[in-house]
């Protein structure tokens, strides 16, 4: 007997690191997932694997983990996610994945939520929504150090999501053929947030303003999205990237790509997901995404057309 589920990326279109200070953050899930396939194995050991990283481990209980090829990186998120089960019977875990990795994309995430459905299903266990979203953000916390729900939140209800502290709401907005998504490789969450943090500690009443200030214009983008102002959208992105840019996540590819993208027609556009590499999102009219990913890549970045995808965490 075998067990299926996938996981959508995401983007987040405001309030990143602001939400790890509880602040309110929107963000989308994208048409890019995250597929975990678990079966049976006849081995004394659980095999992970994943051709479309080049990665492969195994584990037992007598010699732990071994990694024949790869990077550990994700690996650590399916590890975690497994420990919830108490089980060491030998599986084989397979891990598809269209979500540019560590991208700002929440691959991470999409992977947890994804192992965690998938073992759900395959240990019979019924669960919900809400539960799978905690035990991810768990598995997240503990991998990373620091994290919120948010990546979690989106990538199990999938939509788009206007999430303050604990409360998900779903936002009705029109970004249909409206987004362009420009990524390099990032430096890791865990090391961006760590950044903030001490920004945060040597400068608290600063910071505290800003954070205070990104919340703002969250929860002014929130009127917008569902009044279809896009001038408004775009106009509160481009103010939430100079703040971005004031905690210290942002670098000069993201600037580059941020202004590039302006510069062909972009409403609005601005770090997505923890920056210091990572990814933009960039906004506009639909007749000008194509311009955009053109700039983007004519200066040899990566760039693709995102879409929102209603489609949450899936049983396949
Ligand atoms: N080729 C790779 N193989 C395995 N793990 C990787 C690879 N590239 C990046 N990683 C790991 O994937 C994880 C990506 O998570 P994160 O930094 O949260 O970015 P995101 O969730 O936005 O994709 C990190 O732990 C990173 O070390
Ligand atoms: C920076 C942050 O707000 C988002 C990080 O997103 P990503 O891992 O870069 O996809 C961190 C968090 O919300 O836990
Ligand atoms: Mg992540």
């Amino acid at each position: 007997m075998g067990s299926k589920a996938s996981a959508p990326g995401k983007a987040i279109l405001f309030g990143e690191h602001a939400v790890v200070y509880g602040k309110p953050a929107i963000a989308l899930a994208i048409d890019k997932r995250a597929t975990i396939t678990i079966k049976e194995s006849h081995r004394d050991y659980t095999r992970i694997k994943s051709d479309d990283l080049d990665l492969e481990a195994i584990l037992s209980p007598e010699t732990g983990l071994k990694l024949k090829k790869g990077e550990m990186g994700i690996l650590n998120y399916i590890l975690k996610a497994l420990e919830f089960y108490h089980d060491s019977t030998p599986i084989n875990i397979k891990l598809k994945i269209s979500i540019p990795i560590g991208a700002g994309l929440g691959s991470s995430a999409a992977v947890t939520v994804a192992t965690i459905a998938a073992l759900d299903n395959y240990h019979k266990r019924k669960s919900t929504l809400p539960s799978i979203a905690r035990r991810a953000h768990r598995v997240e916390l503990e991998v990373q150090g620091a994290a919120s729900p948010l990546d979690t939140s989106i990538s199990t209800h999938g939509g788009l999501i206007y999430l303050d502290k604990e409360k998900i709401e779903q936002i009705k907005g029109d970004l249909k053929d409206s987004l362009v998504i420009g990524y390099t490789r990032s430096e890791e969450t865990a090391k961006m947030v760590k950044l903030v943090k001490e920004r945060m500690e040597r400068h608290p009443q600063i910071m505290n303003l800003i954070m205070d200030a990104i919340a703002h214009i969250t929860r002014k983008a929130r009127k917008a999205l569902k009044s279809d102002d896009k001038e408004c959208l775009g106009e509160l992105m481009n103010i939430n990237q100079g703040l971005l840019d004031a905690i210290g996540v942002n670098s000069k590819s993201l600037s580059e790509m941020i202004y590039t993208s302006r510069e062909a027609g972009a409403l609005g556009s601005k770090i997505t997901g923890a920056g210091g590499g990572g990814s933009i999102i960039a906004y506009s009219h639909p007749d000008r995404t194509g311009q955009i990913l053109e700039s983007l890549t004519a200066r040899g970045y990566n760039a693709m057309k995102a879409n929102p995808s209603t489609r949450g965490v899936l049983i396949q």
